[in-house]
C-alpha cells in the first residue's frame, strides 16, 4: 500500500517522519481556503481536510492522507500570515488570552472511504510587549503560518499555558493521524 501525502508543507512531512511513516508521493492540493459566510470553525476545518485529500489523483492501492490547523479567536479564522504588519496585527490580539488551534486529518483508503478527525488544542500567549511583537515579527518565523506564529520555534517561550496536542499546533495530530493511517490498513508501528 502506497501513501500520498496531499499537503505542501513541510512540517507534515516531518511530522510523520516522527512516526516513522514516509509518504511515497507528494502532491500540493490546490483549493480555495476561504471560510464561507459564518462558516463554524470546526465545520471550516472539517471542509478543507477532505477537501485537501479529494484534491489528490489517488492510484488503485494507494491512501491519502491531508491536514489543516487553523487557528481561531473567539469565532475568527485567522489566516497565514503573509506579512509582517498582519503578524503584528494577529499577534496583538492574541497577546494575553486564550486561543483554540483546530487541527484535522483525513485520510482517504484504498477503496476511497474518507474518514476525518479533528484535535482542539488551547494555546496562551503571555501579555506580549510591542517591543516582543517586534521582535517576533523581525524573526519572520511566523510568516507564513496560522495565526502568525510557530509554536516550533522561539513563540514557544512567550506561550505561559497549553492543552492539547503539540505536534497538532505545529499541523498534524500525531495521535488521531496514526489512529486512522492504522484504520485504512497501512502500517504504523
Ligand atoms: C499555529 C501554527 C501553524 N503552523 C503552520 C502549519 C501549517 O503549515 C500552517 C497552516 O496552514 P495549512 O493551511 O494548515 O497548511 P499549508 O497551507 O501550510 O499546507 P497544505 O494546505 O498544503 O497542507 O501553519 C506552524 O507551523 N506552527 C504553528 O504553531
Amino acid at each position: 500500500m502506497q501513501l500520498i501525502l496531499a499537503s505542501s508543507s513541510p512540517r507534515r512531512r516531518d511530522l510523520l517522519a516522527r512516526i516513522g511513516v514516509i509518504p511515497d508521493i507528494i502532491q500540493s492540493p490546490n483549493i480555495d481556503e476561504t471560510p464561507l459566510k459564518g462558516e463554524l470553525p470546526r465545520d471550516y476545518v472539517l471542509r478543507m481536510v477532505q477537501q485537501k485529500a479529494a484534491a489528490v489523483t489517488r492510484p488503485p492501492s494507494h491512501i491519502v492522507l491531508a491536514g489543516d490547523t487553523s487557528v481561531i479567536l473567539g469565532r475568527q479564522i485567522l489566516p497565514q500570515a503573509q506579512d509582517k504588519e498582519t503578524q503584528r496585527i494577529f499577534l496583538q490580539k492574541l497577546s494575553g488570552r486564550r486561543h483554540r488551534v483546530i487541527s484535522g486529518v483525513c485520510v482517504i483508503d484504498d477503496k476511497g472511504q474518507a474518514r476525518s478527525e479533528l484535535c482542539t488544542t488551547i494555546v496562551r500567549f503571555k501579555r506580549l510587549h510591542s517591543d516582543e511583537i517586534e521582535a517576533y515579527v523581525q524573526s519572520e518565523e511566523g510568516l507564513g503560518k496560522a495565526g502568525g506564529y510557530a509554536i516550533q520555534g522561539r513563540a514557544e517561550a512567550l506561550i505561559n499555558w497549553m492543552s492539547g496536542s503539540h505536534s497538532a499546533v505545529i499541523g498534524l495530530p500525531l495521535f488521531e493521524t496514526r489512529k486512522l493511517l492504522r484504520h485504512a490498513g497501512y502500517h504504523v508501528d
